[in-house]
């Protein structure tokens, strides 16, 4: 996705002094959308604030269908983009090259971002049966020339339609991915000694140094196990070497993350003179298709055998998908490469900032871990059943999710025109749905800079915490499809590590900022001391 063609820009300061939403205007005119007016220099901001705020809001209270409407006062002339304001070119250039906005994209927004709960609300909801995320034209272009089929994320249209209606069967529902309790806690179990054995070796023999590493491993684990039906090896010391060679080809995906950027930007045209992003990007994909590959034949050769042999063949999402064959062997490649891209780095980053978040606030820890030990049984090992009875552990996932939301934007690209905070969008533009900003709004949570979990519990069935101002697995029928696989790692995950451990941040711990390296992830090492519980 090419940020040359993105149309307008916003500059979004998500903190406690931001009283305003700023809309900026024209970074550079795109021929992929003919239709949009050339952009004006104008640098003026422009408050754009809607409808119903403050506490009432925050509990999703009385939202509904007048939300598709624009808010009363926006009924007056409708203004085209020209009118909307924002920085130059020059100024982009600078932000972008000279000031690492690269690094800060969580900040800075572009295309025509909006930061505003109930203007997101508006679009999410008004969204037709296929929506469109963003322009995948360097993700579409790798797999026309490896023949490759498209998955979930790259996929539009009809052929999204289709691909997404088999595999929400099998994976949207909580009570779907509660099959996968035991061989996710047969991963934890894995961890937990993998914990010991890295703080063993540590002077003080608590210290794991940037427990990333090690949630990575686990992420990749568990979702392996439920997308793959097998074990990996991530958590083994000798890691086999077809996964180090997968691990190599993610890194590479998201170390290369400007250099990809580039190689959606860079036209095509100029490849011959800077081949590099396009080559490194290639060669990524190349490494994760065929690591899904390998893991799928597997799965295929194993049914094979047990069908020449008369046996009944059971299995998960991968055995369904290969023997109901409702997908092509080309699009369930495809699929098991974009969701095992999309659901590890996503859950491990999460799970380090929980962790950090927890060790930084031990009077919430405890919180935690007194609901843990008053509602399950002494040493009782967590299935997904049990989560409901654990409200709190919900509730961290959520804050944590909130203050740190691994995909801090999201974007749309409009289908039918829109009117948006007075504004004529017209079908085809870019949106960033700015929900780092959202989220930080004191509009929307009150101290919201603050860990509180609390603020999730529900005081009774009828009481609703949902929030537009935080969606961070996006929203509506296009919105994270792993959502509950990931919730289901998190939440077993963190259940089982405060049974075990007393989490401290360790001294060698710097503070931890966000930082934007495609996602938003740890600036720096996240070192915490596990001590057992007495
Ligand atoms: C904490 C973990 C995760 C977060 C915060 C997250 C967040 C998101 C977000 C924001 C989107 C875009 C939704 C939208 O446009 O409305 C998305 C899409 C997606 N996610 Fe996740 N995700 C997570 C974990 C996972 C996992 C574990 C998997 C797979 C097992 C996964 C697979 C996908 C796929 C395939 C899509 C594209 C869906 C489509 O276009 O139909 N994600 N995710």
């Amino acid at each position: 996705m090419s940020f040359f063609t993105r149309v307008l820009t916003m500059k979004c300061k998500p903190t406690l002094e931001c009283e305003r939403t700023y809309f900026y205007q024209a970074l550079f005119a795109s021929s992929r959308f003919p239709g949009q007016p050339r952009p004006c220099s104008s640098s003026q901001p422009l408050e754009v604030r809607s409808g119903r705020r403050g506490a009432a809001a925050n509990k999703g209270e009385g939202r509904g269908a007048e939300l598709l409407q624009p808010p009363p006062r926006r009924l007056g002339r409708v203004k085209s983009l020209h009118e909307m304001p924002g920085p130059n070119t020059l100024y982009n250039l600078y932000e972008f090259f000279w000031k690492d906005g690269f690094g800060r994209i969580h900040e800075i927004q572009f295309v025509v971002s909006i930061a505003d709960r109930d203007m997101v609300a508006q679009v999410l909801r008004a969204e037709g049966r296929a929506p469109q995320r963003a322009n995948m034209e360097s993700w579409q272009e790798y797999r026309d020339l490896r023949g490759r089929a498209t998955g979930l994320i790259s996929a539009e249209g009809e052929q999204w339609l289709k691909m997404r209606s088999v595999l929400r069967q099998k994976i949207l529902k909580p009570k779907d991915v509660a099959v996968y309790s035991e061989g996710v806690n047969e991963v934890i179990t894995d961890l937990i000694k993998r914990i010991h054995t890295l703080r063993s070796q540590e002077e003080d023999g608590e210290t794991v140094t940037n427990v990333n590493n090690l949630f990575f491993k686990y992420s990749m684990e568990g979702v392996a196990t439920i997308l793959y039906e097998c074990r990996l090896g991530c958590l083994e010391n000798n890691i086999p070497q077809q996964t180090v060679e997968y691990i190599e080809a993610l890194e590479l995906m998201f170390s290369m993350f400007k250099t990809t950027m580039y190689a959606g930007a860079i036209p095509k045209w100029l490849r011959p003179l800077i081949p590099k992003p396009w080559r490194e990007f290639c060669r990524s994909w190349d490494g994760l298709f065929k690591f899904s590959q390998i893991h799928v034949d597997n799965k295929l050769k194993a049914i094979q055998s047990q069908l020449d042999q008369g046996e009944v063949v059971n299995g998960g999402l991968l055995t369904h998908l290969l023997v109901s064959k409702e997908l092509t062997l080309e699009e369930i490649y495809a699929n098991m490469t974009e969701m095992l891209l999309a659901g590890v780095d996503t859950t491990s980053f999460t799970l380090s900032w929980a962790i950090y978040l927890l060790a930084k606030h031990p009077e919430v820890q405890q919180r935690v871990y007194e609901e843990i030990v008053n509602k399950l049984r002494k040493d009782q090992v967590p299935v997904a059943h049990d989560v409901p009875k654990l409200p709190l552990i919900r509730a961290v996932l959520k804050e944590t999710l909130r203050l740190y939301p691994v995909l801090p934007g999201n974007g749309r690209v409009t289908q039918k025109d829109l009117i948006i905070g007075g504004y004529l969008i017209p079908k085809g533009t870019q949106l960033a749905l700015c929900h780092y900003a959202t989220s930080y709004s004191e509009e929307n949570f009150s101290v919201a800079n603050e860990f509180r979990p609390e603020r999730w519990l529900r005081k009774d069935n009828l009481d609703r915490v949902d929030n537009f101002g935080s969606i961070p697995f996006g929203y509506g029928i296009r919105s994270c499809i792993g959502k509950r696989i990931a919730e289901l790692e998190i939440h077993l995950a963190l259940i089982q590590l405060l049974q075990n451990f007393e989490i401290k941040i360790s001294p060698k711990t710097e503070p931890v900022h966000a930082k934007t390296h495609g996602l938003l992830t740890p600036g720096n090492s996240i070192n915490v001391r596990f001590s057992d519980r007495k």
